[in-house]
């Protein structure tokens, strides 16, 4: 492959932070979705099949297949500021710089679709910045996310002759800005419903079992953060009762249980009325917790027996987000900043 011409720039000595989050289609249409799925669901991080199998599976079934459906549930969350997921990660960014003022240059990618890694790590180069925190806001490693994002650094770096120094940020699974800012935002939230809660259920995304045989510590990590939040709760709310559960269940491989809306049911069944839920392993809201969680959710709890239910919101561009955003990249940038 041909290496792509160096931008001609003149480093300055900047600092630049870019954010990074998964990625969502540039619309919430077939096409657009189709784009994007293609793009994601060929990441050999995030479906760890042989391609030789998996890609005649992908364009010639889920591809033919998941885009409507998909394309459909985005429809019901997109907002006039586009997909939640783009739009709150760019609020994010805008944020963390007003937060970090003249100390260093922010700008935010997607991993898949736009903008893109590639281009914004570009950009940060061409504004002069010599060292950059590449800072994948996924609290839990996993292969399929944080370790996804790292690849496409090392694709950009061997493809550039000028490099900047890098720092990446670690997972903060059980980072005490972490699990504090989510106890403080949750107890806000939980103070505003109308009604008092019986359950609250912590619900991540799902990952095949397979991958915590083989070792990815994402399982572990979601256990942790939801163990030292019991431990905040059991102060603060003594009567609440935590469950620990895990959505987005895709393709046929068993994935990581409990399942989110199985276990919904079964709260329901055994005579629990009143649920909150909350998603602590996505920084941002996105498709999976405003049309898995606080849609379907929602369906499934009430038509099981439920009489209350919430989705509460993510840490997104708040006070307590950014305050652990802001905790989170001072300390990665010490020394530069
Ligand atoms: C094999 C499939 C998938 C794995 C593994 C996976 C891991 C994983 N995903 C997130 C975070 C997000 N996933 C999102 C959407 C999404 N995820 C999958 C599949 C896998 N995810 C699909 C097919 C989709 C697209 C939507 C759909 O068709 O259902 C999103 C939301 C994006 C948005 O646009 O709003 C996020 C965020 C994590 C954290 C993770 C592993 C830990
Ligand atoms: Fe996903
Ligand atoms: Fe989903």
């Amino acid at each position: 492959m041909e290496r792509p011409a160096d931008h001609p720039v003149v480093l300055t000595g900047k600092v630049g932070v870019l954010v990074v989050n998964l990625g969502t289609p540039d619309a919430p249409d077939v096409n657009a979705v189709k784009r994007y799925l293609k793009e994601f669901l060929s990441d050999p991080r995030v479906v760890e099949i042989p391609k030789l199998i998996w890609q005649p599976i992908l364009r010639g079934i889920i591809l033919n297949t998941r885009p409507k459906k998909s394309a459909h549930a985005y429809s019901q969350v997109w907002s006039e500021d586009g997909s939640p997921l783009a739009a709150i990660t760019k609020a994010q960014a805008r944020a963390l710089q007003a937060r970090l003022g003249d100390a260093a240059i922010v700008r935010h990618a997607m991993r898949y679709q736009s903008p893109s890694m590639e281009k914004e790590l570009d950009a940060l180069l061409a504004e002069g910045c010599e060292r950059i925190l590449v800072a994948p806001l996924y609290p839990h490693y996993s292969g399929a996310t944080t370790a996804s994002a790292l690849d496409a650094v090392a694709d950009w770096i061997k493809a550039r002759r000028r490099l900047p120094a890098l720092r990446t940020l670690p997972p903060y699974h059980d980072d005490p800005a972490y699990i504090g800012a989510l106890h403080a935002d949750m107890t806000r939230q939980i103070a505003a419903l109308d009604f008092a809660p019986e359950v609250l259920m912590l619900s991540y995304h799902g990952m095949p079992e397979r991958t915590l045989f083989l070792g990815d510590p994402y399982h572990c990590h979601c256990r942790k953060t939801s163990r030292l939040l019991a431990e905040r709760f059991a102060q603060s709310h003594p009567d609440l009762r935590l469950v620990t559960t895990f959505q987005s269940r895709f393709g046929r491989a068993k994935w990581l249980e409990p399942a989110t809306d199985t276990v919904l049911v079964e709260e329901a069944g055994k005579g629990t009325k009143r649920v909150v839920i909350a998603a602590p392993g996505f920084s941002a809201d996105c498709l999976e917790t405003l049309e898995e969680l606080a849609i379907r959710g929602k369906e499934d709890f009430e038509a099981a027996g439920g009489t209350h239910f919430a989705a509460l919101e993510c840490l997104n561009a708040g006070a307590e987000g950014m305050g652990l955003l802001e905790t989170l990249a001072r300390r990665e940038l010490s020394g530069w900043i």
